[in-house]
């Protein structure tokens, strides 16, 4: 079964898109300005609490200082912390000793067979596979054939090249962003046809 991540949710109707749609899980950009998705972890917090059960929250981090990652999980802000910077394996061990429980998730852009080399050999509980931040484009898919373990597919999906995604890598889970937005704010139709997309391939 293909799971899925709608992310960069920003706005109180985003909430009410996935609540209607239910992906499993939600993702929140907190403190990265260069985003128009960009929430305040105040502002993640008031947007979570309007969450349906069993969606399941998760922040999106570039560089941010471990403590206010931890902070968020700690609070019952998000369940999973996706990290998309140079967070190494000592952040991350870091994180997990402040957060015990908690899933950490980091991002690889995928240019070469040395980046995939880099997520195959990652401590993080699930890696993505990615084209860039939530830059609405695809990378060479062909690279992926290497992975090694459990993956989100990321970067560039939307709901009509998920089946093909789905059929050609067989990802754990795909993650959305762009290809659910119309002029740069999320759109329901486009999440309730992401979300119907990746379960008609379950398996
Ligand atoms: O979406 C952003 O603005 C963003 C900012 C910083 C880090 C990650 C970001 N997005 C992530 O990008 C992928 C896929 O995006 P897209 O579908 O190609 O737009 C997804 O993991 C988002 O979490």
């Amino acid at each position: 079964m293909t799971k899925i991540k709608i992310c960069g949710l920003y706005r109180p109707c985003d909430i009410q898109f996935v609540n209607d749609a239910r992906p499993d899980w939600c993702g929140f950009i907190i403190d990265f300005p260069k985003s128009h998705r960009n929430v305040s972890p105040h502002e993640a917090r008031s947007l979570r609490t309007c969450l349906a059960p069993g969606i399941i929250p998760v922040g999106v981090f570039v560089d941010q200082p471990v403590e206010q990652v931890c902070a968020l999980l700690n609070d019952g802000t998000i369940s999973i912390a996706q990290l998309h910077g140079h967070e190494d394996a000592a952040y991350i061990a870091a994180l997990r000793a402040s957060s015990p429980g908690h899933a950490v998730w980091k991002a690889f852009k995928i240019r070469s067979l040395d980046d995939l080399d880099a997520a195959n050999a990652s401590s993080a509980d699930l890696v993505l596979l990615d084209n860039g931040y939530g830059t609405g484009r695809t990378f060479d898919w062909s690279l992926a054939g290497g992975v090694n373990r459990p993956f989100l597919l990321a970067g560039g999906l939307a709901p009509d090249n998920i089946p093909e995604a789905v059929a050609a890598l067989h990802p754990y889970g795909v993650d959305i962003s762009s290809g659910v937005e119309t002029g740069g704010q999320k759109d329901r139709g486009k999440i309730l046809a992401a979300v119907s997309a990746a379960r008609r391939n379950e398996t």
